[in-house]
């Protein structure tokens, strides 16, 4: 088969006048306050948001394995939403059930009121994807890449140039963009991958693993992006292994043990008043006591 040609202008991005603000998603209320009488009094009561994900009995099979055990999740326009768990847990069969690139044996995934299994090409318009193990067409180069992203979600070339341009300001990825994803370093490529998720400001993102490998100033730069969107209306759904860092950007959360979500809500109802982390390892079944490795101990030299 012979390569894609990608019609790019690497050196027309390069000179673009970077800006650091990625564009607000599709405008969506944050917070919308309506007036109440309670006895007499008006209050202003916080409206009931807009749900943007609903997952619903979602199972998953492989063999004699069942990967996710019927999971329920409703998720509200403008939350950063985290879902952790421990390995093989079933965070990425759930995530990749949402997304539409694996076939659920039971149950429905709707966003914004599309059934991503029914009426895939609506849902899909709604949402960015980074998915598992970043199966990206990586023979592209940066440039390229997001190109590509921006013209298959329906955007003008204009603005595929500009938003490439404050995407990769914003990422730091200016002087890679000539460069092949293949040859990108891990981070770099994750960077990449968010940015082309993100080139058609969709509702929602969809984030599997996104700071696996990221540098610290890097992860601090992305999640400021990720704030701001989420400010604007838009809704990051992510999974993590990284407790501190979940417990410190995502406002709700669910943990998911053995493919069923044992704990959701606020990060303050699943938290109560312990950390993060030790309500997960408490969920997750406690700490395992490392015994029965005492050969490790007397090294073979
Ligand atoms: N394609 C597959 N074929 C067979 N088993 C699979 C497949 N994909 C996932 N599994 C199994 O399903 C279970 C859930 O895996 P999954 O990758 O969803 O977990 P996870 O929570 O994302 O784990 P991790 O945190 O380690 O990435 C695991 O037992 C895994 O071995």
């Amino acid at each position: 088969m012979t390569d894609p040609v990608v019609e790019t202008e690497p050196e027309e991005l390069a000179v673009v006048e970077p800006v650091v603000e990625v564009e607000p998603a599709v405008e969506i209320e944050p917070v919308v306050e309506v007036e109440s009488v309670v006895e007499g009094e008006t209050v202003a009561l916080p409206a009931a948001r807009e749900t943007v994900l609903k997952i619903s009995g979602l199972v998953k099979r492989f063999d004699d394995k069942t990967a996710v055990a019927g999971i329920d999740l409703e998720i509200e326009a403008g939350s950063f939403f985290g879902i952790v768990g421990p390995n093989g847990a079933g965070k990425t069969t759930t995530l990749s059930m949402v997304t539409g690139l694996l076939r659920p044996d039971a149950g429905t995934v709707v966003v914004h009121g599309a059934d991503v299994w029914a009426n895939p090409v609506v849902a899909k318009r709604t949402m960015g994807v980074l998915p598992d193990r970043l199966r990206l067409f990586d023979r592209l180069t940066g440039a390229q890449l997001l190109y590509y992203s921006g013209i298959l979600h329906g955007l003008e070339k204009s603005v595929v140039r500009s938003r490439s341009a404050d995407l990769s300001a914003a990422f730091g990825l200016e002087d890679s963009l000539d460069r092949l994803v293949s040859d990108y370093s891990a981070g770099m490529t994750k960077k990449i991958a968010i940015a082309a998720a993100m080139i058609h400001s969709p509702r929602l993102l969809v984030l599997d693993e996104p700071f696996e490998s990221v540098d610290p100033v890097s992860a601090a730069n992305v999640i400021e992006i990720l704030q701001k969107y989420v400010a604007a209306g838009g809704t990051v759904v992510m999974s993590s292994h990284t407790m501190n860092l979940i417990e410190r950007i995502c406002d709700s959360v669910a943990v998911v043990v053995n493919g069923a979500v044992l704990a959701t809500g606020t990060m303050a109802e699943v938290r109560g008043d312990k950390s993060l982390e030790d309500r997960f390892v408490e969920l997750a079944g406690g700490r395992k006591a490392a015994e029965g490795m005492e050969w490790l101990h007397k090294f073979s030299d």
